[in-house]
């Protein structure tokens, strides 16, 4: 297995929170890889920190075989990573926005056109980013990630606050995609979406990874019924409730 990602001994402290306490974690090339883990666990810290958008107190990140930080630009031209929608430039269409992220890398308007008719978006095409619903600005946020075909994407919580069809719909780009040999890495809380989507999981908690594996292996490990039972006996979650 070649690998897209390598990160050994990843760590970052918020004053007093040690968000990310030692992580390591390897992805192949190829992969559709899943970050799990309760609220607080640190998996956004850890993504943007191999993003190379975070500098880690310790550690290092390599993606496709160069280390992500310090930035470095000809090495996110090759990545996607799902910003928030507060990213957006302001007061621009939903078709001028992606236009212009697709502009930045080199990408023509059909392309990005195209893009937004995969995630049903056309008929919003006119609409400015803060008149579309938080679920059209989600799929427009994963449009401008995907918009210049990049070798590996990064999704935080993609399909939260997506309507049931829309949330099947980014299943099939997302399973698409790595079909074509894309690499991709997203957080999700929804367990189902991980055991639909994720060759393996990394379980996280406080800071650091619990355990790696793809989801049925990982079932069978602990002799459980699910990905959820899983969750919930590595994190302890049935107490928290
Ligand atoms: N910019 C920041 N400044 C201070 N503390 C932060 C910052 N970002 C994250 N934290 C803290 O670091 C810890 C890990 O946060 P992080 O966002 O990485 O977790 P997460 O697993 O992505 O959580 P969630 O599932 O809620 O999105 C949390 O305790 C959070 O409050």
């Amino acid at each position: 297995m070649t690998a897209a990602i390598i990160a050994r001994g990843l760590r970052k402290r918020y004053g007093d929170v040690q968000a990310v306490d030692g992580v390591d974690l390897e992805v192949g090339t190829g992969e559709f890889f899943g970050i799990l883990g309760p609220n607080g666990a640190g998996k956004t810290t850890t993504m943007e920190m191999i993003e190379g958008l975070r500098q880690p107190d310790a550690g290092e990140a390599r993606l496709l075989g160069t280390p992500s930080w310090p930035r470095n630009r000809a090495l996110l031209r090759r990545i996607g990573v799902q910003l928030q929608a507060s990213a957006f430039f302001e007061k621009l269409s939903a078709r001028e926005q992606i236009r212009t992220f697709a502009s930045l890398y080199g990408v023509g308007d059909d392309r990005a056109d195209a893009m937004l008719e995969t995630v049903g978006l056309t008929e919003k095409a006119g609409t400015r980013e803060d008149r579309l619903s938080g679920g059209q600005a989600q799929r427009l946020s994963i449009a401008c990630a995907l918009v210049h075909d990049p070798e590996l994407v990064f999704l935080d919580e993609p399909t939260t606050g997506l309507d049931p069809q829309a949330r099947r719909n980014l299943w099939d780009l997302l399973r698409e995609i790595n079909s074509a040999g894309r690499t991709v890495v997203l957080t999700t809380h929804y367990m189902d979406e991980a055991e639909t989507l994720c060759d393996r999981v990394a379980v996280m908690d406080a800071g650091r990874v619990l355990r790696v594996g793809p989801p049925r292996e990982l079932v069978a490990e602990l002799g459980v019924d699910s990905l959820e039972d899983v969750f919930l006996r590595l994190t302890g979650q049935e107490w928290r409730e």
